[in-house]
């Protein structure tokens, strides 16, 4: 095997194409990626970049190293057993990016006895940002672990979880994480609008303090809550945003709005998973 393994991406939608972003602007070579979905007129802008499109999965699978499944949950059954025997011939690490669908449903989809390594990304992995949580069943040798590492690293940070039930956790956590983001972004530009700014300075400033407050937490040995303490002068103005956010439960929100997240992961890997 070249420096590079050989990617087929089944699915190629926000996801996938979010990781495919991340590795190609990291120098992963356009030419060891393929990518399958049925219509494949939409898959013209990756054909472009120099990956092999195909409307047939098993086509773009063909003596591919790792297989990335990327396509909705509810499609797993359908899209995975049609694969069974090229998987069986072909013995490629799978890697799963669906949330909820257990490593066990997946393996019993493909035939049986495959390597399966179940990835949580976040779409920031286009700039090279994403988290990503793993887990690897028993079929993963240590070399797959590696190389499911080595390749994921260029999307962002990546850590394994020992138990596969903690992907849950990481699915409310960094999986859907950006949403929430997104919509605490979406909030401030409103409320800074509403006090007088224009749509492109309230987008701008909000913007980059997300950026700067997550960079400094980042580049810091000091935890958030002190940093946020040092940015609320005693007796000032961010100590009665931080009192009204406390006032209204902010923690409680975000307690409830992880655990509805995780448990719809929970109830996703039952509605869809045949273990
Ligand atoms: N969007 C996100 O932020 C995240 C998504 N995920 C997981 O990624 C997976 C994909 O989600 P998205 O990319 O958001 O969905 P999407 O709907 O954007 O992409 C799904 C893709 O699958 C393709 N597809 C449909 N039927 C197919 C078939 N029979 N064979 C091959 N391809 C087929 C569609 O054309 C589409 O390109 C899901 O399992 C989701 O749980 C995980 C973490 C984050
Ligand atoms: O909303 C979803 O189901 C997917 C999985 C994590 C983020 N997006």
């Amino acid at each position: 095997m070249s420096q590079h393994p050989t990617l087929a991406f089944i699915g190629a939608g926000n996801m996938a194409r979010a990781i495919i972003g991340g590795l190609i602007s990291n120098g992963f070579p356009a030419d060891k990626i393929r990518a399958s979905s049925p219509t494949v007129s939409k898959l013209a802008d990756l054909a472009s970049q120099g990956l092999f499109v195909s409307a047939n999965n098993n086509e773009a699978m063909l003596s591919a190293d790792i297989v990335v499944l990327a396509v909705k949950p509810q499609m797993f059954k359908a899209v995975l057993q049609p694969l069974a025997i090229t998987a069986a011939k072909n013995k490629p690490l799978f890697i799963s990016v669906a949330a909820g669908i257990t490593s066990d449903s997946i393996n019993q989809w493909l035939g049986g006895n495959q390597a399966i390594v179940r990835c949580m990304p976040n779409t920031p992995a286009l700039v090279k940002m994403g988290a990503n949580g793993l887990y690897a069943n028993s079929h993963v040798s240590q070399a797959q672990r590696d190389q499911a590492e080595r390749v994921l690293s260029a999307t962002g940070l990546t850590l394994w979880v020992e138990q596969e039930e903690q992907l849950h956790a990481v699915t409310a956590v960094s999986g859907s994480g950006p949403a929430y983001y997104f919509l605490f972004m979406e909030a401030m530009i409103t409320a800074a609008q509403k006090q007088g700014l224009t749509k492109e300075v309230a987008t701008q400033l909000t913007l980059q303090t997300a950026r700067g407050a997550a960079e400094m937490a980042l580049l810091s040995d000091i935890d958030p809550a002190e940093l946020r303490r040092r940015v609320c002068s005693p007796n000032g103005t961010t100590e009665q945003a931080v009192f009204s956010f406390q006032a209204n439960h902010l923690d409680t929100l975000v307690d409830n709005a992880m655990q509805a997240c995780a448990s719809r992961s929970i109830e996703m890997a039952k509605e869809l998973g045949d273990d």
